[in-house]
């Protein structure tokens, strides 16, 4: 097989796994919990660890205990790439909600089991919009004690770098007052690259950093907290990815 066509198989086959297990996840999500609520990404996770097997992937993970935090807490990653749902399952916490483009609504059954996972859908070509939805969870996840995921980078991007972060998530962790833990997943470089068109099995390392307080942070603090994150987040990308400094050169 050409490696064009291998790597547009086993997309295709990522993809179909993921609408037809959506609807078989969506079915026991409604049995379950009968609607919208975040007790079903419990049940959407336990299918989607399965998945990896599929696809020969390995997930290495440290520092779980850090999610042990009391209360709500703004989780960020680094994105690189759809498969990343995968890695995102892997760790989740209980009680976390993640933040999604709201185009992802209308992929079928992928998109009704966000829904009925609590996903909060935004608009990203409307920042009033994104700005007012995110202000809105800022206030439930305190009251509904719920943890809530960024990719603040915005985009998926799969260079073995980060892009500079969008300030939406700290605003949000400031004006919730919650601690923001940063995660972090090693370059897929190695084993997974649209332009050459390379997906083979591989190794994924994944690091949950230590909470970062924002107790009496307020909205001049935002920039200094997204810089603090997004350089802790670059050396750990590095270092798990086994090229410390240099990736910009290499990717
Ligand atoms: C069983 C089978 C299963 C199969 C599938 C199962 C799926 C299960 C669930 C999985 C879910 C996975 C979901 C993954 C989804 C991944 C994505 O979709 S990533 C894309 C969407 N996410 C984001 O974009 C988040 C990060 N972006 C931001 O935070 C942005 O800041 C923004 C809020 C979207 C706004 O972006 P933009 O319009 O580009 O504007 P900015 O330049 O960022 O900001 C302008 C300006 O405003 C300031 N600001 C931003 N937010 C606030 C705020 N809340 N309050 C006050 N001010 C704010 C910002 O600081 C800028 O000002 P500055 O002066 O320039 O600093
Ligand atoms: C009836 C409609 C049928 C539509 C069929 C679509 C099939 C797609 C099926 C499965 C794909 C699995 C996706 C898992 C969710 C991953 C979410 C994700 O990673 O979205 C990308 C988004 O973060 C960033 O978007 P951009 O990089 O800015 O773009």
């Amino acid at each position: 097989l050409s490696p064009t066509v291998n790597f547009a198989l086993r997309i295709s086959f990522y993809c179909a796994l993921c609408l037809v297990v959506s609807a078989l996840a969506a079915v026991a999500c409604l049995l379950v919990n009968g609607g919208r609520t975040v007790k079903n990404m419990r049940i959407i996770k336990a299918f989607v660890k399965t998945f990896k097997y599929f696809f020969g992937l390995r997930f290495e993970v440290k520092g779980l205990e850090n999610f042990k935090v009391e209360g709500p807490a703004l989780i960020v990653s680094n994105h690189q790439s759809i498969l990343d749902m995968m890695g995102l399952m892997e760790v989740l916490p209980d009680n976390c909600v993640q933040v999604g483009k709201k185009e992802l609504m209308y992929m079928g059954s992928v998109g009704l089991i966000m829904y009925l996972g609590g996903v909060i859908f935004i608009n990203r070509k409307s920042t009033s919009s994104a700005k007012m939805v995110m202000s809105e969870v800022a206030k439930t996840m305190v009251t509904e004690n719920t943890k809530v995921w960024v990719y603040p980078e915005g985009t998926r991007n799969c260079t073995g770098d980060l892009l500079p972060f969008k300030k939406g998530a700290f605003h949000l962790a400031v004006q919730a007052q919650v601690p923001v833990i940063p995660v972090v997943y090693s370059s897929f470089t190695t084993f997974y690259n649209p332009k050459t068109k390379l997906f083979t099995s591989g190794k994924i390392k994944v690091e949950i950093l230590p909470p970062i307080e924002t107790k009496g942070l307020t909205s001049d603090d935002v920039t200094d907290l997204s810089d603090r994150c997004f350089s802790t987040m670059r050396e750990t990308l590095f270092r798990l990815s086994g090229h410390p400094g240099e990736a910009k050169d290499s990717s």
